[in-house]
């Protein structure tokens, strides 16, 4: 437990820690990935020495054929999975010594998730939805911050509500601002716009663009879209559990023929 918050970066509204610990945190790339290999069971090679860094405050998607890795890659990076070989850290803190416990800790405290699947409680409504990992975690929300959130995901006058009276755009707002309700150093979705039609996947895209932009906020996110991950910084393209390429602002269009092209070869 304390390999976790030996590297812990300040607490969310004290961003600038004075403490040696916390400055190095806080100049940590949000996700590094050092020479991944994961191989399960059976044999299979999901991740074959990957190496990735995602810098703080950036938008990053990952991209590839079915069986490429994409989902592996980005379990390992959140510790949801261990590497074979090679190391995962996030904001600095190397997952590899740490045990089971220590890892759902740091995944409670520097993680989010946005899933396919919005998977909010149905009973609860969106504000406790929201605030769930916190009072999981035992942690004292940062009402500040809570309320700067609701805000950018325009959930205001929603809070009382419970999911099913949501819209599936309005309910995936709900679950990102739950997975940034700890501050995370990094939100992973897994085709977070997946379930949603063009219109409203186009706005969770705008959110979490703007999340990225305007609030510091680091993502990366799994996804076939080529027009989805056309909203990222950097687009990573994985074939048979390797990175194959990288590309910085690509189009939408670019993407699709990378896409074919690893298809293909
Ligand atoms: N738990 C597991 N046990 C054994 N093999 C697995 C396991 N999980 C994934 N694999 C295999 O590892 C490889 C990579 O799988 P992964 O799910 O990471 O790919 P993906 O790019 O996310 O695929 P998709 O786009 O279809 O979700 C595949 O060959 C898959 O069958």
């Amino acid at each position: 437990m304390s390999g976790v918050a030996a590297g812990r970066p300040p607490a969310p509204g004290s961003r600038a820690g004075s403490t040696a610990g916390s400055l190095a945190a806080a100049a940590a790339p949000a996700v590094a990935l050092s020479n991944v290999s994961k191989v399960y069971a059976g044999g299979v090679r999901a991740l074959d020495d990957v190496t990735l860094t995602v810098e703080r405050g950036t938008f990053v998607a990952v991209m590839g054929p079915s069986g490429s890795g994409k989902s592996t890659l980005m379990h390992c990076a959140a510790g949801l999975d261990t590497p074979t070989s090679g190391r995962a850290a996030i904001g600095g803190i190397d997952m590899a010594p740490l045990d089971e416990t220590a890892r759902t800790e740091l995944r409670r405290t520097h993680v989010g998730f946005v899933f396919q699947s919005y998977n909010l409680v149905p009973s609860l409504t969106v504000m406790d939805n929201i605030t769930l990992p916190l009072r999981l975690a035992g942690a004292k929300p940062d009402m500040a911050w809570l309320q700067t959130l609701i805000e950018r995901v325009g959930l205001t006058d929603r809070l009382a509500h419970r999911p099913g009276e949501l819209s599936g755009g309005q309910q995936q707002r709900a679950a990102i601002a739950r997975a940034l309700a700890a501050r995370p150093e990094v939100v992973f979705g897994d085709e977070p716009t997946g379930a949603l039609d063009l219109r409203t996947g186009r706005e969770v895209l705008d959110l979490l663009r703007d999340l990225v932009d305007n609030l510091g906020q680091t993502v990366v996110m799994v996804t076939h879209d080529p027009a989805a991950a056309a909203r990222a910084d950097r687009v990573v393209v994985m074939a048979d559990g390797r990175v194959v390429d990288t590309l910085d602002s690509p189009t939408a269009a670019q993407l699709a023929h990378t896409l074919t092209t690893v298809e293909v070869g």
